[in-house]
């Protein structure tokens, strides 16, 4: 498990490019026939993922948690955006097929990730963060019909925002939050921006509360996304390309401008689990 520190607004106005991208850029989250996770001393969250190819992968606490097994004081969201794939979690197998997701409450023990086809391999996508309590370990979709094991986004929680005139027409689709998913302090979702919009979370802001982690995919190999961070006075980029992850400290803002459209998936840990509680930015403060 990689270790990322955290960092201090003040400091990071002098950082270059480079170490900018050091401190913040996940850069190749998808390892084949790995897991790879990166270890945040932001809210303690861990993000990464597990793309099972010619072998079923398994979850293990490394040395890092300090723990007899991940979830033994954790709790994670997965979301996969590869092929379909299956999770067994203590013995039990979860189909989750692309755009599926999964949220997996502290104290299950066995975790592993296995792909249905390793031609179009499964990329689960993990953010996991510190738990005190167990919420039911349930199998999400986008679409479709629930059953006990299998929870349906409402409709409440695809919320479409933008305008194709501003460029920033996108819905997001929130996976894991209160009345959707229960979660100890765990939310995820998914963005989709419609074609000819570019801009993701413009208006910009930030949420001293809680911090955030941005995977952007579905970014054609000759596309980039410009993610814009930093306090709203002291903004800088970071350009990223598909299937890259940005980590976002509380007081920074994240927000991004593609050269097409593309996705990308939140994750969010902290204090509060209130969607809306953000700190919108004036965007003539912008700087
Ligand atoms: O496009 C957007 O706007 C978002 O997806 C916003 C993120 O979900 C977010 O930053 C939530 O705090
Ligand atoms: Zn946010």
């Amino acid at each position: 498990m990689e270790l990322r520190t955290a960092a201090s607004p003040r400091d990071v106005k002098h950082y270059t490019t480079e170490r900018l991208r050091e401190e913040f850029l996940i850069e190749k989250v998808f390892r084949e026939d790995e897991i790879y996770l990166v270890y945040s001393h932001i809210d303690r969250i861990i993000t990464g993922s597990a793309m099972p190819i010619k072998k079923e992968l398994v979850l293990t606490a490394g040395d890092e948690l300090r723990a007899e097994y991940f979830l033994q004081r954790r709790e994670m969201g997965v979301i996969n955006i590869g092929g379909p794939g299956t999770i067994i979690v203590d013995g039990k197998a979860y189909e989750v097929g692309t755009k599926e997701g999964m949220y997996i409450g502290m104290g299950k023990k066995d975790i592993a990730f296995s792909s249905q086809d390793s031609e179009n391999p499964a990329k689960f996508y993990i953010n996991s963060a510190p738990a005190h309590m167990t919420y039911p370990t349930i199998l999400i979709k986008p679409e479709g019909t629930p059953s006990d094991d299998v929870v349906i986004v409402k409709d409440e929680n695809k919320v479409e925002l933008g305008t194709l005139e501003d460029a920033n027409h996108r819905t997001i689709c929130k996976y894991i939050l209160p009345g959707q998913v229960e979660s100890c302090q765990l939310e995820m979702g998914i963005t989709a921006l419609e074609p000819g919009s570019v801009w993701n979370t413009m208006p910009c802001h930030t949420h001293d509360r809680r911090m955030e982690v941005y995977l952007y995919f579905e970014i054609p190999e000759d596309s980039f996304v410009m993610h814009f961070m930093g306090e709203p006075t002291e903004t800088r980029h970071l350009v990223m390309r598909n299937e890259e992850a940005v980590i976002s400290p509380s007081w920074s803002i994240h927000s991004g401008c593609g050269s097409r459209n593309y996705t990308f998936i939140w994750g969010m840990v902290g204090e509060n689990q209130d969607f809306d509680d953000m700190d919108n930015v004036d965007l003539k403060d912008l700087k």
